[in-house]
């Protein structure tokens, strides 16, 4: 996929605030500090669009990007983050947990984990409840530039084993790097092929 354009559109703290759900949408979140906002300005190829810091809990609001005027990205705020007061960790549950469940058009989440560190509970705990609540996910494992190849197979395998029983093989996942654009093309062709199906079942419905 070639992106042509990406502009920032909104940030809101409600889902029912975001911008009319009008085309595919592909939500980023995972642990403060995992590389969201690094991810995506390597995905649309413009340094810059995302906000990054190298302290964690910069992104606080949903942000809404268009991409190429077809489809959404989403940057979250991370969870996990220590430094976050109780209650604001639960107002961020409440707002991302509405988001991700009154969004018509989100069609992935995109769960993304830093491939450096072992398998956390936060990760793992947050996933099993895409799966339950049947909300489409892909992990993609970041920062893949700060390690060897061979470590991160081994984060994989134990990543497989922690997930239990329900799962046989990894879902679907990619392996990425904002400073090296390694996944760049995956990510954008799953994207792509995602729209596509978009696009179809838009007109079977017409
Ligand atoms: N080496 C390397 N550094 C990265 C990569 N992705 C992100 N970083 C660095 O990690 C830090 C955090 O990146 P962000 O993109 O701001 O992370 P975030 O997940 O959006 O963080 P919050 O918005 O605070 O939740 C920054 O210092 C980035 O430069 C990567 O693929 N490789
Ligand atoms: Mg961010």
């Amino acid at each position: 996929m070639i992106i042509n354009d990406a502009r920032f559109l909104t940030s809101n703290s409600r889902a029912d605030l975001c911008p009319a759900p009008t085309m595919p949408e592909y939500a980023f979140i995972g642990r403060s500090n995992v590389g969201k906002s690094s991810l995506i300005n390597m995905l649309t190829g413009r340094n810059g669009l995302a906000k990054t810091s190298s302290s964690p809990g910069k992104t606080q609001l949903i942000n809404h990007f268009v991409i190429n005027d077809k489809w959404f990205l989403v940057d979250l705020p991370g969870y996990g983050y220590a430094k976050v007061s109780k209650v604001s960790r639960a107002e961020w549950a409440r707002m991302i947990n509405y988001y991700l469940r009154h969004r018509p058009n989100l069609m992935c989440v995109f769960v993304l984990i830093d491939s450096r560190h072992s398998p956390q509970a936060v990760d793992l705990e947050f996933m099993e409840k895409l799966g339950e609540e049947g909300i489409p996910f892909v992990m993609v494992f970041t920062k893949a530039d700060k390690q060897s190849t061979s470590q991160t197979k081994a984060l994989l395998a134990d990543y497989l084993k922690k997930m239990g029983e329900s799962w046989d093989e990894l879902p679907r996942h990619f392996l990425t790097s904002a400073e090296t654009g390694l996944g760049r093309d995956e990510v954008l062709n799953f994207i792509a092929d995602v729209n596509q199906q978009w696009t179809e079942d838009a007109a079977s419905n017409a």
